[in-house]
């Protein structure tokens, strides 16, 4: 890790009177990553967001935007940085194009600039349309998208989202999403997004920070977390009913980490491995004699990731 990165958090921790949110938190973020700050409620990651963007301090260790430390120098950190972190409040009588404008202004834009970027902006989160209607009239899901616009105002090449589609409905969740795979395809971006959603991340995103009670478990690209280096959940249907004395011959194959009994004639294996070590597992039931008619790999095994690394971490 360097502080050339484009965010570096170091031993940060943050408590709330004996409570400790974020736990000597380390890690940083790639250049031109998106980055899913995934971990169940509770974990810390909006706290770690919000030390980020200057929202609330940390009570001790520091964290780095563009090489700039946020306590000491927060204009210089947060220079070239858009966030959405706490839903933000807007004027309802205003209109989008207010918005950027007033949004604008505070940053020091010029009005040309702030005219340019503003209908580009608008025509990135599909809003070109109601760009001069007031905000006290948009649902849930277009007050966040313009939310997420505003955080683009001034062309930021790093971008801190905290569940930007927490409590929208399903559609409003596959807007934003468009939205962001949209930027992520066509701009030079680092996004770090929490989630706690790990479909979400899967769909979205290319590294995955995992945290648990404050810590980091793991921080690695999305393709090593649930690819060959990871685990993967399998599913098999047995003829019949299988007892305790088969789940135990399951549990002893080769590179199996979990066996859980899920109803009827169905068994699940966790699996640590990838392709390879699923195909001896095959030959080993095989040789086990039991009467497997279905066998199935999950492809989400990032979930299945996530639970065991959680569990390993408690
Ligand atoms: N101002 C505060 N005072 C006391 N405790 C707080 C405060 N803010 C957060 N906490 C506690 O710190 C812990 C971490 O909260 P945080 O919001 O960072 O978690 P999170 O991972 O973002 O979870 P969620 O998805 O629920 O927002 C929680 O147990 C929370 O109750």
């Amino acid at each position: 890790m360097t502080h050339e990165d484009p965010i570096v958090i170091e031993k940060l921790t943050k408590t709330y009177g004996k409570f400790v949110a974020v736990d000597d938190l380390t890690f940083s973020v790639k250049k031109n990553s998106f980055t899913g700050m995934l971990g169940p409620n509770g974990a810390g990651k909006s706290t770690t967001l919000k030390i980020l963007s200057n929202l609330t301090r940390a009570t001790s260790g520091s964290v780095y935007l563009d090489g700039y430390d946020v306590e000491l120098h927060p204009k210089n950190a947060l220079k070239n940085v858009g966030t959405v972190v706490e839903t933000p409040e807007f004027y309802t009588y205003l209109t989008p194009r207010e918005t950027f404008r007033y949004i604008g202004k505070i940053l020091g834009m010029s009005n040309e600039s702030i005219a340019t970027e503003t209908d580009e902006i608008l025509e990135k989160i599909k809003m070109s349309e109601w760009a001069d209607k007031k905000l006290g009239t948009f649902s849930k899901g277009m007050r966040q998208r313009v939310a997420l616009g505003q955080s683009l105002i001034n062309s930021p090449s790093i971008i801190i989202l905290d569940e930007p589609t927490s409590g929208l409905d399903p559609r409003g969740m596959a807007e934003i999403r468009e939205i962001l795979k949209e930027l992520r395809k066509k701009e030079s971006l680092t996004i770090l997004m929490s989630s706690h959603m790990l479909h979400e991340v899967n769909d979205l995103c290319d590294r995955v920070a995992m945290v648990s009670r404050g810590k980091l478990i793991v921080n690695d690209d999305l393709s090593n977390v649930i690819g060959t280096k990871g685990t993967r959940k399998i599913e098999i249907k047995l003829i019949d009913e299988p007892n305790a004395d088969i789940l135990e011959k399951i549990k002893n194959l080769s590179n199996v980490t979990d066996v859980e009994y899920a109803g009827k004639n169905d068994v699940e294996i966790i699996l640590k491995g990838g392709l390879g070590e699923q195909a001896q597992l095959l030959s080993e039931i095989g040789a086990l004699n039991i009467y497997v008619y279905s066998f199935s790999s999950s492809e989400n095994s990032l979930e299945t990731s996530y639970l065991d690394l959680v569990k390993e971490s408690i």
